[in-house]
């Protein structure tokens, strides 16, 4: 079951000027698990909502499974949808709130009783709640209650499944154990699944693409290797994580830092001109310099030192194994790998000591 998505336009209601989905165009094959992620008012929610056919969009295309979605009812999408406020309904057990979505379908398309108990059975033992049917909603935790509020959506046997933000509500631990219990539903049942967090981490483990929206619009749709390696604009790099910046100019295929305190550096670009390196902080490395800039610890991380460096007056954080010669005398910084952009676009990466063309 596949989605595929051409320049959907889609305005605000009573509003439109206001654009909410700009020109997106999407791919998303069968059995692919796919994460948008994106600042909050990006649109993320919008494009879920038009996939599963909550909101029309104003124009564009949008295909399910080859079939234009504006033939196609809610139900006939078969997308099983999971809120971020996934509310069971607490007066009803977990068994009739998994049939729930059973239960309400017209007469002639309801499966019998003992088709539906079945189907319960089945959910309540992939959900590893074999026991817990006849439990009410208030007696289970966090993490139980979300992995119901799954097989209340896999009830009518979707084959796409759409969640946003479904793990909002749970504890770090929880969250990441849920996930992981998540991706492997997916694998095992064939799912094609689209989830929107908010949770970089969480998208960047579990999701084989990462759709990164930006005020309407797809900014760029890669795996994260490609993303890390070469994101489409600097907003892509910093959304994913930590970053520094450093500007400067390219003369003669090297890259000169505004701050003396940052060594030059090689890049592959023909044309000299103005230029920010992106750099993630473990890809910098501290020498000890006389003239070098201040350094203090301020932490420690995955066993290296997190290091404040002032550049003067800039604070930078990177990650480092930090010496005490460092701290007295102060310290230069060799950058290990960078992403060099000029006008928002990106020119050059350059990994080692070996550059690269983008
Ligand atoms: N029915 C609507 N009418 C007008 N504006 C809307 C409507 N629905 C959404 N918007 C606006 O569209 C933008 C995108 O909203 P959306 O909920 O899709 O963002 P999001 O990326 O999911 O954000 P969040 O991460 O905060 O949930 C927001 O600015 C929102 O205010």
């Amino acid at each position: 079951m596949s989605v595929h998505i051409e320049k959907l336009i889609r305005r605000a209601p009573g509003n439109p000027d206001r654009i909410l989905l700009d020109r997106v165009s999407v791919d998303i094959p069968d059995g692919s698990f796919v994460a948008l992620v994106g600042p909050s008012g990006a649109g993320k929610t919008t494009l879920l909502r038009s996939i599963a056919g909550l909101d029309p969009h104003s124009s564009g295309l949008l295909t399910i499974d080859g079939r234009d979605s504006a033939e196609l009812t809610p139900r006939e999408r078969n997308v099983g949808f999971v809120f971020q406020n996934y509310a069971l309904f607490q007066h009803m057990t977990v068994a009739k709130n998994i049939s729930f979505g059973l239960d309400v379908l017209p007469g002639r398309d309801r499966p019998g009783k003992a088709e539906i108990d079945g189907r319960v059975k089945e959910l309540l033992e992939l959900i590893q709640l074999p026991n817990l049917g006849n439990a009410y909603p208030q007696r289970l935790s966090g993490g139980q209650r979300q992995r119901v509020a799954l097989a209340r959506a896999l009830a009518t046997n979707p084959k796409h499944l759409l969640l946003d933000e479904p793990f909002g509500a749970l504890d770090p631990v929880v969250r990441r154990a849920v996930r992981e219990w998540l991706r492997s539903l997916h694998d095992r049942l064939g799912l094609t699944t689209i989830l929107v967090t908010h949770d970089q981490e969480e998208a960047l483990d579990v999701a084989d693409r990462l759709v990164v929206m930006q005020d309407g619009r797809i900014v760029q749709d890669a795996d994260a290797g490609e993303l890390e390696a070469h994101p489409a604009t600097p907003f892509v790099m910093e959304f994913l994580g930590e970053t520094l910046t450093f500007r400067g100019t390219v003369s003669g295929g090297i890259f000169l830092p505004e701050t003396s305190h940052v060594t030059p550096f090689p890049v592959t670009i023909e044309e000299d001109g103005p230029g920010v390196a992106l750099i993630r902080p473990h890809e910098v490395r501290l020498t000890a310099d006389a003239n070098g800039a201040p350094v203090r610890r301020i932490g420690s991380r995955y066993g290296l030192s997190r290091l404040a460096v002032d550049l003067n007056g800039r604070i930078v954080e990177v990650l480092g194994s930090g010496s005490e010669q460092i701290f007295s005398s102060g310290a230069k910084l060799h950058i290990d790998a960078a992403r060099l952009f000029r006008n928002g676009t990106l020119l050059s990466i350059m990994n080692g000591r070996h550059a690269a063309a983008a």
